[in-house]
């Protein structure tokens, strides 16, 4: 459904006279296959939305190739338009317009007859429960009722490859849960292949088949998510010690297993590959040293540690910030009497359409 080899987008900035090049994304090489649902996760500015758009047709590469649905994003854009959904992380509706007038006009720019894009708008706000706000004014709607509203845009045209830009941003924990259901429905009602970027760890994990990971523009790591913690990290065991002058064996002992071991007071810790089956040796080895404990803790890694292994950044700092962005932009609009954060982005209009 996609693939990409090689795609390069440099954006060059001027701050008085200095010019600054900028290679948001830097030699990208994705294979999506029908039907799966992939996970696209990095921290902010690590080149998430820049590779979106040049798959979308948005942006037009500085290098590389791509062909999203096997159309080729360049030569054959138009086309490309016309076979995926795009759900941009700002939203693509007026909030003065009523609900399913937008909907309909956007069946309508793909070529659809008034009454089959009403006919189908209202489908799909039955199936993402906006049962009854046909008519309400997008700038009326909940965060969630308004996010779910830019997912029934996208998916009017009944594309068979949905794009998702951080879906779930700025949503309370409620609205999200509810909306992972419909991110799930959308494969297994409409057999429709996903591709959403986002910076929670909760969601990639919950919604996706594959997580690929991107950092400083480039892939970094690309598998499921069992098998990411699996391979990078490995658990993390947590031993604490009974007698203070035995801390330095154990951490020989549970070094022989784990590559770093960590010690903090009577704490030892380390992670260990498989640490179900490395653990019961461990112990034994300990207890014929003379060495006792007062604890053990085993924990799986996280999404998190897999990040913070690949590298070096924690990806719970990208959550907050991510977080602390959306709430910013809330105020702004607030403060600018706006309701409705799609129309600070006019320029993705086309992008829908
Ligand atoms: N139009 C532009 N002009 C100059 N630099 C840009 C432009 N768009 C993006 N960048 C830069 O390219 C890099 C990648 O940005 P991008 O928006 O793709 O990241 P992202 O992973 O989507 O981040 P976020 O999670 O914050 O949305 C960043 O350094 C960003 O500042």
């Amino acid at each position: 459904m996609i693939t990409a080899r090689g795609l390069v987008q440099t954006f060059h900035t001027r701050q008085g006279k200095t010019k600054t090049e900028v290679r948001a994304v830097d030699g990208v090489d994705l294979d999506v296959a029908e039907g799966e649902v992939v996970g696209f996760l990095g921290p902010n500015g690590a080149g998430k939305t820049t590779t979106l758009r040049m798959l979308t047709t948005l942006l037009r590469p500085t290098a590389g190739t791509a062909t999203v649905a096997g159309y080729d994003v360049v030569r054959e854009a138009e086309q490309v338009r016309r076979s995926i959904g795009y759900v941009s992380q700002v939203g693509a509706t007026f909030s003065g317009a009523l609900a399913g007038d937008e909907v309909s006009d956007h069946g309508q720019l793909y070529g659809m007859s008034r009454a089959d894009a009403v006919r189908r708008g209202q489908e799909l706000f039955e199936q993402l429960d906006l049962e009854g706000l046909w008519r309400r004014k997008c700038g009326k709607m909940s965060g969630g009722q308004k996010r779910r509203l830019d997912i029934v845009m996208g998916l009017i045209h009944d594309p068979t490859l949905v794009f998702l830009d951080e879906p779930t941003t700025g949503l309370d924990p409620q609205a999200r849960a509810n909306l992972w259901q419909h991110i799930r429905g959308l494969r297994e009602r409409h057999g429709a292949t996903v591709f959403l970027t986002t910076h929670y760890l909760d969601e990639a994990d919950a919604l996706a088949d594959r997580i690929v990971i991107i950092d400083k523009g480039r892939i970094v790591a690309s598998d499921t998510a069992d098998n990411l913690k699996a391979q990078v990290a490995g658990d993390l065991v947590s031993l604490e010690i009974a007698d203070t002058a035995l801390v330095t064996s154990a951490a020989e002992r549970l070094g022989a297993l784990a590559g770093d071991v960590a010690i903090d007071g009577r704490h030892v810790s380390g992670r260990v590959q498989r640490a179900g089956r490395a653990v019961p040796g461990l112990m034994r080895d300990l207890d014929a040293a003379g060495i006792a404990l007062d604890a053990i803790e085993v924990h799986r890694p996280t999404l998190d540690d897999v990040f913070l292994t690949l590298t070096g950044r924690s990806l719970r700092d990208a959550e907050a910030d991510a977080q602390a962005d959306a709430e910013a932009a809330e105020v702004a609009d607030s403060e600018a009497g706006r309701t409705d954060a799609g129309e600070q982005a006019p320029e993705l209009e086309g992008a829908t359409r």
